[in-house]
């Protein structure tokens, strides 16, 4: 019989030993792969000095790859990289932990763990309104006049990620924490101060910029964990849950069962507290954030989402989670906004672990593969007008969602596909729907008096892992 011939990967040329470094914008790696889409096609190659690069952008090639079986085994682990193993405790948690049981086994208690303790439970839904009921006070107090919606929102996130590990917010500094841990690592994560530390890991005790990138980060993880982790291990008690960190503890103590993976070690334990600012705070952060500058620059939806408000939820109490099947409208403009900002634009780098053929071509074991939401999200061939704001898309002609199953929606690579998908999806949707109806319902959003106010074009926001737009104002007029 005959062997299918396996071509090489098409991709940039690049420059002997540096490959396509010199080519690239490392802090905005979205924007080169999405060039070199255009010229190589959705499937394609490059080198950056020692590593190899391959970069899927097509929804179709997604799936193959890394959600049917054959491809998913072999492309769903994490490559080693500095930041995993010096910051991240050698992979410990889920995000940078490596393809098997234990990372699988990880994963699986940190959905049960937000199950239980977040999204849906009671206790956390009624400190979320309290949040809200805090915001909204201090969005009322600016009186209608310009100000700028960051440190509100960022704040109020925080909070609740720390009402997530500890059931309470204890003092102002929880935020801070939070924050610091989170601005800290978007330094060490980089691409260029990543390769630099993984190939001179003496750097990190040295006087140069990325040495004072890594002694930031560990000066923050430090203060993050003590708080976090050894403040809820001193004060735990078993047979009572105040959060996740507790609900971690509690599977900790349980007897290991014969044959499975089920005692947490504190490491872990500490990797998942890192995983979830890592991955949550900031996504959801600027999500929203996002979403309340495209509004005041289409204030049609504004008007929209209010008009379900009234009809569904009415005026006297906030929207639940209950509702959200019942506002289609609401729903269309944050799927819409998902995918027009691309907040996290590419995924995280998965492992080869093996040669395997996709398409014809062979990956070969080792490279790094990277998803380009960001293509993804913007194919003309796919969307028609990806550069225009229009929620309606995701709506059919009786005003009602698209299904889940329906190609426009099935092209939405928002949180990832397959084994590797983000954990965080319920917790991030559902904090976006409460944020957002309840500040519709309070308030109509404009732009700001003074000033032309900035763009609300993706392409202008501000790398670093998740993208954000520039500080903003805007104003809040009570309804
Ligand atoms: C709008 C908000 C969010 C977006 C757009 C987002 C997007 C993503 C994407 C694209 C991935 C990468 C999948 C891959 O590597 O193939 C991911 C992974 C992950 N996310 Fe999120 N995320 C969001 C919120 C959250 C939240 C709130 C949490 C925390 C609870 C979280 C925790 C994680 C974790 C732990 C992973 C790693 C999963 C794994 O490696 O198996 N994310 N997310």
């Amino acid at each position: 019989m005959f062997s299918r011939i396996k071509q090489s990967l098409p991709g940039p040329s690049g420059w002997p030993i540096l490959g396509s470094l010199l080519d690239i914008d490392t802090s905005n790696l979205h924007v080169s792969f999405d060039k070199w889409t255009n010229e190589y096609g959705p499937l394609f190659l490059c080198k950056m000095a020692t590593k190899t690069l391959v970069v899927i952008s097509s929804p179709r090639l997604v799936k193959q790859a890394l959600v049917e079986k054959c491809c998913s085994d072999v492309l769903n682990d994490r490559p080693d990289s500095f930041f995993s193993k010096y910051i991240m405790d050698d992979a410990m948690g889920v995000v940078f932990g490596k393809y098997g049981q234990t990372t699988t086994e990880i994963k699986k208690f940190m959905y049960k763990g937000l199950n239980t303790h977040c999204q849906g439970a009671p206790q956390f839904e009624a400190m979320t309104q309290k949040e809200l009921e805090k915001l909204i006070k201090n969005v009322a107090d600016q009186k209608g006049k310009d100000f700028n919606p960051f440190e509100f929102v960022s704040t109020s996130l925080a909070n609740i990620v720390t009402i997530l590990f500890s059931g309470s917010v204890a003092d102002e500094k929880d935020a801070e924490i939070i924050w610091e841990y989170n601005k800290a690592i978007r330094g060490s994560i980089e691409v260029t101060t990543d390769t630099l530390l993984w190939a001179f890991p003496f750097l990190r005790f040295l006087p140069v910029e990325v040495g004072r990138k890594y002694r930031r980060t560990m000066q923050a993880k430090e203060e993050l964990l003590k708080r976090f982790f050894q403040s809820n291990k001193d004060t735990y008690e078993a047979g009572r849950e105040r959060g996740l960190v507790d609900f971690l503890f509690k599977i900790q103590s349980e007897e290991n069962k014969e044959g499975e993976i089920q005692c947490l070690t504190d490491s872990q334990i500490k990797a998942i507290i890192q995983d979830v600012i890592f991955g949550g705070i900031g996504s959801v952060t600027y999500s929203i954030l996002s979403m309340l500058l495209l509004l005041v620059h289409h204030h049609d939806y504004v008007e929209g989402i209010y008009q379900e408000i009234v009809n569904v939820v009415g005026l006297n109490r906030f929207a639940s989670l209950q509702d959200l099947p019942a506002m289609p409208y609401t729903e269309a403009v944050i799927l819409e906004t998902l995918r027009y900002i691309t907040i996290v634009p590419i995924t995280a780098s998965h492992r080869a672990m093996a040669d395997i053929e996709l398409e014809g071509y062979t990956i070969p074991k080792e490279a790094a593969i990277i998803i380009n939401i960001w293509t993804i999200h913007h194919d003309p061939a796919i969307w028609g007008d990806p550069w225009v704001f229009r929620p309606e898309r995701f709506l059919d002609d009786n005003g009602g969602l698209l299904p889940a199953e329906h190609a426009l929606r099935q092209s939405l690579v928002i949180f990832g596909a397959g084994p590797r998908s983000c954990v965080g999806e319920e917790l991030a949707g559902s904090r976006i729907f409460l944020y957002l109806t309840s500040l519709v319902q309070k308030f109509d959003l404009l732009p700001p008096e003074e000033g032309t106010g900035i763009s609300d074009d993706p392409r202008t926001f501000l790398p670093g892992g998740v993208l954000r737009p520039p500080d903003y104002k805007m104003r809040a007029v009570s309804r």
